[in-house]
């Protein structure tokens, strides 16, 4: 899906993730949709994202970025199995002229898919930069024992590697070569003025299709084999490994208690399976209902974001803990990035395995959950593979 432009904003009144329902709501209650084809991402969507800690203290990182953007875009063109769809937004005034109208579209339609786009390649990274790495550690350190002095029972924690390229990065080539080599992942791009979030996520919090529900808990790491003996051994340590178990337990225990109120014949797996990536394999568990009829997807958002798998159990704790003594300022790492459509379908990820590309810099993230056993350097090297979809492509990988 890739929407061009933008003719409205959601703005939640109250500022929560929730408040975009109504903003949603209202919008669709003033539009008048001609949609044939109730496909899942065609008539009146919105796409967009949010900041992960709206409470945290900003910096001039993330400047272009607001705590949420949640647009209609101009122009949306869908792709659905092997057929595309375009939908044009448009909106209007009383003395608008329809004639006028349908002419401005055609013109701009015919501009949007003459005008080939021609990518350029950066030359490459001259300089990476890791932020404070041995704070970082230091910081693992101290969550471990606000765990052991009952703090929290798990902090996830995230750093930040600064690079530099010798011309301006391109997002067009960057996303070719994310869709090439992370096929099992969610990849996104959100433009905001001359800077670009992007990255390619493995984890899905919710998605809404034709009144089903599915939520993913993802969490708990090792990274691949050698080879397809190593890689196996590799996962069957991870399945049986109970740090990294437990990790993944208090994100399936969360999730399945925040789609409760919203959706019923919830199915929950026993045991996680695991979840396969270029770089890493992951615990895995799906989660999967009917969605009850009145939802729409904000408020279950809302009820999800963050997950263990980003913030820590409890919430609030462990939120207070980053708020406080993680050095980074996530913006929109780590937070549900994602559309929606006026037929109750949509999909929202969590912006992991990103980074955001700023003209000749970029900011690379990367965090892990913490536990009362952690080890910084083993957490520190765990973070060091999370970088690698982005970190690779960058450098020039293209399969
Ligand atoms: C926080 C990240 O990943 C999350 C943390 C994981 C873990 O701690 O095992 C695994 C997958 C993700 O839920 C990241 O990639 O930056």
């Amino acid at each position: 899906m890739v929407g061009i432009g933008q003719v409205h904003c959601l703005k939640s009144e109250d500022n929560t993730i929730g408040g975009l329902q109504k903003a949603w709501d209202d919008a669709l209650a003033q539009a008048t949709i001609h949609d044939t084809i109730h496909q899942p991402g065609t008539g009146l969507t919105a796409l967009g994202g949010m900041a992960f800690d709206p409470l945290k203290k900003k910096t001039a990182l993330w400047e272009k970025f607001a705590d949420q953007a949640l647009t209609i875009p101009a122009f949306v063109f869908t792709k659905t199995g092997d057929q595309c769809y375009l939908t044009c937004n448009l909106k209007l005034k009383k003395a608008d002229n329809s004639r006028q109208l349908a002419a401005k579209i055609k013109e701009k339609e015919h501009q949007l898919f003459s005008n080939a786009p021609s990518f350029s390649l950066h030359d490459g990274i001259l300089s990476k930069k890791e932020i404070a790495p041995e704070q970082w550690k230091r910081t693992v350190e101290k969550a471990t024992q606000a765990i052991k002095n009952d703090t929290a029972q798990k902090i996830v924690l995230a750093r930040e590697m600064r690079l530099e390229f010798s011309g301006n990065a391109d997002v067009g080539v960057i996303l070719q070569r994310l869709l090439k080599t992370q096929p099992n992942s969610y990849v996104f791009a959100i433009e905001h003025g001359n800077d670009c979030f992007m990255g390619a996520t493995p984890e899905r919090l919710v998605k809404l299709a034709h009144g089903k529900l599915l939520s993913t808990c993802l969490a708990g790491t090792a990274p691949r084999g050698i080879d397809k003996d190593a890689d196996d051994r590799i996962g069957s340590q991870l399945l049986n490994d109970p740090k990294n178990r437990q990790e993944h337990d208090f994100v399936v225990q969360m999730i399945k208690k925040a789609v409760t109120p919203y959706a019923k014949n919830i199915v929950v797996p026993k045991k996680p399976e695991l979840y396969k990536l270029r770089n890493l394999q992951h615990l895995y568990t799906p989660v999967t209902a009917d969605l009850l009829e009145k939802s729409g997807i904000f408020p279950i958002v809302e009820k999800l974001h963050p997950t263990p798998a980003l913030g820590g159990t409890p919430r609030e704790a462990s939120l207070a803990f980053i708020r406080e003594n993680e050095l980074l300022d996530r913006g929109w790492y780590g937070a549900p990035v994602g559309w929606l459509d006026g037929q109750n379908n949509g999909e929202f990820a969590v912006a992991i395995r990103s980074g955001l590309i700023q003209g000749k810099e970029a900011s690379l993230f990367a965090g892990c959950g913490v536990v009362a056993d952690s080890n910084p350097e083993d957490e520190y090297a765990e973070t060091n593979i999370k970088f690698m979809p982005m970190l690779s492509v960058l450098e020039g990988e293209t399969k």
